[in-house]
């Protein structure tokens, strides 16, 4: 498994020069209709933009929760176009924000899959990070049945990109099961989880797993939810939380729609990893 790291000098600098580093998650519970879930997602954006935000996550699939797993391959999008990836990037470049796109379905050689994909877009809506999801969810209790093989092509590339807000790691919701994963992107200040967790699995274990990534990778780590019932008849957890390098929750939405907000502190995090020094203690890699 490789890792790919995008890097920008101008990013860099911007990062030693910028104060503002406010950060947004954006809750859905996103439908069926395309349109309508990129109406509701610029409505949100545009929210969490007002309050400061400039870099604003979306959710996992907030583009389309459809009726079927299936429906998702009817709107897949060749990279690069598509009104979904259009969407992304007119709104980052309007709003001057970065925006991770939470995950779009985009094409796979197989006919009856997607890739599930974060796309980040700076603020002059350039891409400027791409992730397929790497773990593929599979779950069954109680009647309830996951199988995301079925309908998902898996990724095999780690990704983590540069920012004004420091280098900043991908993951997609059950990739937050598998520690391993964000262990091996190197020096990292920032995670990005776009999510959709069970109601059921979510009620468990989403809070921990979140708290638990950002504690041991001394990182803040941003996660963005769908949260609510939907018309597939799927119920998310919700609770979108942002939460600091010591595991403290800045800010959650535990339902609905909505947005979560806080700052990124690179001094606090720079103190914190030279009291606790854990990252170099690391035996095995
Ligand atoms: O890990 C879990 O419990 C939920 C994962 C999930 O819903 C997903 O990856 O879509």
């Amino acid at each position: 498994m490789s890792t790919r790291a995008h890097s920008t000098q101008q990013a860099a600098a911007r990062a030693a020069t910028e104060g503002g580093l406010r950060v947004a998650a954006v809750q859905m519970a996103s439908g069926p209709t395309v349109s309508a879930n990129l109406t509701e997602a610029e409505v949100l954006i545009r929210l969490a933009a007002r309050q400061g935000a400039r870099l604003v996550v979306l959710p996992e699939y907030f583009a389309i929760l459809g009726l079927r797993d299936s429906d998702k391959v009817a709107v897949r999008e060749q990279p690069g176009h598509g009104p979904i990836q259009d969407f992304l990037s007119r709104t980052a470049k309007k709003l001057g924000i970065w925006l991770v796109g939470g995950s779009v379905p985009l094409w796979t050689e197989d006919p009856v899959k997607v890739r599930n994909t974060t796309l980040v877009f700076d603020d002059k809506g350039q891409l400027a990070a791409r992730y397929d999801k790497i773990h593929l969810f599979g779950f069954e209790m109680g009647g309830e049945t996951y199988r995301e093989e079925a309908t998902i092509t898996a990724g095999d590339e780690i990704v983590v990109f540069d920012s004004p807000f420091g280098r900043v790691g991908l993951g997609i919701c059950y990739d937050l099961r598998f520690p391993e994963l964000f262990r091996r992107m190197q020096a990292v200040d920032v995670l990005v989880v776009p999510a959709a967790f069970t109601e059921t699995t979510g009620r468990a274990h989403w809070e921990t797993l979140v708290r638990a990534r950002a504690i041991e990778n001394l990182a803040y780590v941003i996660a963005s939810a769908q949260g609510g019932f939907h018309r597939n008849g799927r119920e998310t957890h919700g609770d979108s939380m942002i939460v600091d390098p010591w595991g403290i929750v800045l800010d959650r939405l535990p339902r609905g729609s909505g947005v979560v907000v806080a700052e990124i502190d690179r001094d606090y995090q720079a103190r914190l990893r030279q009291s606790l020094p854990a990252l170099s203690h690391r035996v095995f890699s």
